[in-house]
C-alpha cells in the first residue's frame, strides 16, 4: 500500500516554496528600492548584513550624519539589514518631504522601534499615522490644552516650581556646584505633572533626592529606543544593557498604568480640567467611545516623555551657552535689569516673572532660539515612510516603502544652507528678520517646465512643484518639526523656557566648573533619544544679592 506520508526532501520543498512565496513582494520591492537608489552616494557598509546598523548604533548619531553630508552631499543613503533608507538634509527637499506627508505620500514608518507597556504595541499621537482617525482625534482634542489662554493659566505653576528650585539652589550656599541638566529636568518634569496630568511629581522640592527621580527612567528608555531605531535587531540581543533597558520600560509602564488609573478615579474629563490628561479622557470618538486604557497608556507616556525631556534639556543647553559667553550674558542681565527681574543692589527684591514678560524680551528670545539651534533637542532625524515613490526637486527619487530619514542637526548648523559661522553662539544673528529661512534666488530643480519636474514618472510618482517651494523662502530652522506632525506642545515650551531662564539668570551669578568649562561641547553631549548633556552641566551658583556692586 502507498504511504500517504510526505516524504522529507518534498516537505522542504513546499516549505521553501511557501518562505519564497510569502518574501518574493518583500524581494521584489527590496530589489526595486535598491535599483532606484543606486546612484545616490552612501557611506561605505559596516558589514555585509547589517549595512550601515553599527554606525547608527551609537548615541552619536548626529555627528556620523554630519560626517556624511559632509563627504557625500544632502542625499546620502543607508541599508540597514535588508532595508533601505535615505537620508534627506536639505531644507528645500525637507519642504517637500513635508508637503508631501500634506498629500498622503508619505507617512509615519509601521515600526515602533521600542514600544513601552505591557501587551501588543499600541500606538500614540507622535508614532500613529497620519492617516489614522485616532491621530487626528487625539491631535484636535488636546490642542485646546496648549492655547494660549491655558498657558497663561498654568504660568503661575511653572513660576512657583522655578521658585522652588531657586530656593534650593540658594539653599546649597554661596559657591555651590549645582548640575543644571538635573535642575532643568526637575522644572520640566514637575511642570508636565501639573499641565499634563494635575500631578505633583515633587521633584523640584528637594533637589538632592534622587530617589523620586523618575526621569531616569524615561532617559534609559529613550537610550534604548534610539539604538534599537539605528538596529531593529537589538530587540534579539540579551545583552546585559537590553535586559536592563527592558525592564526599565516595564516599570515605565507600571508607572504610566497608575498614572491613567489615578487620573481616571479623578471625576474623568470634567469641562474644568484644562490638564493634557482632562483633554484625553474626555476624547471621544464618532461613535462616542472614550479612548482605550491600552491607548491612554500610550499617549501620556508621550505627553509625559515629549513634555519633559525635551524643555529641561534646552533650558540646561540654553544657561550652558549663557554661561560659556559672558557677553551674551552681560547683555541678558541689562535685558532683564531694565523690566526690572534682576536681583541688584538697588532693586534687591525684584518683581514676579509674568506671562506677559514672555513676548516682551527680545534678547532672551534670541538666546533661546540660537541656543535651540545649536542644540536641538529633537537632533535625531524624523524618520517618515515614502507611500509612493516620491520624486523630489533635484531627481532625487525615493522609492515606496523606503524610509526617509529627515536631518534635524545638520540643515541648522550647516554653513551651505547660509548659516554663517554656523557652529558658534551668537544670539544677535536673530536681529536680522527672516533668519529662520534660506531664501533661494533659483529653482533647486535644474530645470522645470510649468513648475513640474521634468524626467520619467510612472503613474504613482508623486511630483512636487518645484517653483512652489524652492523660489520662495525655506524654513532652515525647525527645532519644533514642521507642517502636519509639528510639535503639538510647542506653546508649553515657548512658555517654560523663557520663565525659567530668566528666572535663574535673575537669581544667580552662573559659572561652569573649570572641568566642564574646559570640555568641548562634543565631549559634554550624547545623543540619547534627545540631545542632552551626558554627565551633566556643572554651575557654580552665587545668588545675586544686594551687596553685590
Ligand atoms: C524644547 C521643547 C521641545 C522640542 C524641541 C520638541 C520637538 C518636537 C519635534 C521636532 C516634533 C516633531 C516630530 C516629527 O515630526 O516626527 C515634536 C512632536 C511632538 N511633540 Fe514636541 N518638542 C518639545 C516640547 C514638547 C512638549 C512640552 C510637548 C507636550 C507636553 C510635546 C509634545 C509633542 C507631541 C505630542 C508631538 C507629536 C505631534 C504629532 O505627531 O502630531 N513636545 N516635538
Amino acid at each position: 500500500m502507498e504511504s500517504s506520508a510526505v516524504d522529507l526532501p518534498s516537505a522542504l520543498l513546499i516549505l521553501v516554496s511557501v518562505l519564497v512565496a510569502l518574501y518574493i513582494p518583500s524581494l521584489i520591492s527590496y530589489v526595486r528600492a535598491w535599483y532606484m537608489l543606486r546612484r545616490i552616494p552612501a557611506p561605505p557598509l559596516d558589514g555585509v548584513l547589517s549595512g550601515h546598523a553599527p554606525s547608527l548604533t551609537t548615541l552619536k548619531r548626529h555627528k556620523y550624519e554630519q560626517q556624511c553630508i559632509e563627504g557625500l552631499g544632502t542625499v546620502y543613503r543607508l541599508r540597514v539589514y535588508h532595508k533601505h533608507r535615505v537620508v534627506v538634509a536639505d531644507p528645500t527637499l525637507l519642504q517637500e518631504i513635508f508637503a508631501a506627508e500634506r498629500a498622503g505620500a508619505v507617512e509615519k514608518p509601521d515600526e515602533l522601534p521600542f514600544p513601552v507597556g505591557h501587551g501588543k504595541p499600541e500606538y500614540n499621537v507622535f508614532s500613529d499615522k497620519t492617516s489614522s482617525p485616532l491621530w487626528k482625534l487625539v491631535r484636535k482634542g488636546t490642542a485646546p490644552a496648549f492655547q494660549a489662554v491655558n498657558m497663561r493659566q498654568f504660568h503661575n505653576h511653572v513660576v512657583a516650581v522655578v521658585n522652588r528650585l531657586v530656593e534650593g539652589v540658594k539653599a546649597k550656599g554661596s559657591g555651590a556646584v549645582v548640575d543644571f541638566a538635573d535642575i532643568g529636568q526637575r522644572e520640566s518634569f514637575d511642570v508636565i505633572g501639573m499641565v499634563g496630568f494635575g500631578k505633583d511629581f515633587r521633584a523640584s522640592r528637594n533637589i538632592d533626592d534622587k530617589t523620586s527621580n523618575t526621569f531616569a527612567l524615561l532617559t534609559g528608555f529613550l537610550q534604548e529606543a534610539v539604538l534599537r531605531s539605528g538596529n531593529p535587531m537589538r530587540k534579539y540581543w540579551r545583552s546585559k544593557a537590553v535586559i536592563a533597558a527592558e525592564k526599565n520600560a516595564q516599570r515605565l509602564a507600571d508607572l504610566l498604568e497608575e498614572l491613567v488609573a489615578d487620573c481616571q478615579k479623578r471625576e474623568p474629563g470634567a469641562g474644568d480640567d484644562k490638564s493634557i490628561s482632562g483633554h484625553l479622557l474626555r476624547l471621544r470618538d464618532g461613535a462616542g467611545r472614550p479612548l482605550q486604557f491600552r491607548r491612554l497608556v500610550q499617549e501620556f507616556f508621550i505627553f509625559f516623555l515629549a513634555g519633559s525631556e525635551t524643555t529641561g534639556h534646552t533650558i540646561a543647553w540654553t544657561l550652558y551657552f549663557l554661561a560659556k559667553n559672558p557677553q551674551a550674558m552681560a547683555k541678558l542681565e541689562a535685558e532683564l535689569a531694565e523690566a526690572g527681574l534682576l536681583v541688584t543692589p538697588t532693586n534687591p527684591t525684584p518683581r514676579a516673572f509674568t506671562f506677559a514678560d514672555i513676548g516682551k524680551l527680545p534678547y532672551l528670545d534670541r538666546v533661546i532660539k540660537e541656543s535651540m539651534r545649536l542644540q536641538p533637542v529633537a537632533a535625531s532625524p524624523l524618520t517618515r515612510v515614502a507611500v509612493r515613490d516620491l520624486r523630489l526637486s533635484d531627481g532625487t527619487v525615493i522609492p515606496a516603502g523606503v524610509i526617509i530619514e529627515t536631518a534635524q542637526y545638520t540643515p541648522m548648523r550647516d554653513e551651505r544652507w547660509g548659516w554663517h559661522r554656523g557652529s558658534d553662539f551668537l544670539p544677535e544673528r536673530w536681529e536680522e528678520a527672516d533668519m529662520e529661512y534660506q531664501v533661494r534666488s533659483a529653482p533647486a530643480a535644474a530645470s522645470s517646465q510649468n513648475g513640474k519636474l521634468h524626467g520619467q514618472n510612472s503613474d504613482d510618482d508623486l511630483e512636487i512643484d518645484a517653483q512652489s517651494v524652492s523660489e520662495h523662502k525655506v524654513r532652515r530652522f525647525n527645532p519644533f518639526g514642521q507642517a502636519l506632525r509639528n510639535c503639538l506642545g510647542q506653546q508649553l515650551a515657548r512658555m517654560n523656557i523663557p520663565t525659567a531662564i530668566a528666572m535663574f539668570v535673575s537669581n544667580f551669578k552662573l559659572e561652569l566648573t573649570l572641568e566642564d568649562a574646559n570640555k568641548s561641547i562634543d565631549e559634554l553631549e550624547i545623543l540619547k533619544g534627545t540631545l542632552q548633556p551626558d554627565n551633566g552641566i556643572h554651575m557654580i551658583c552665587t545668588p545675586r544679592t544686594c551687596n553685590e556692586e
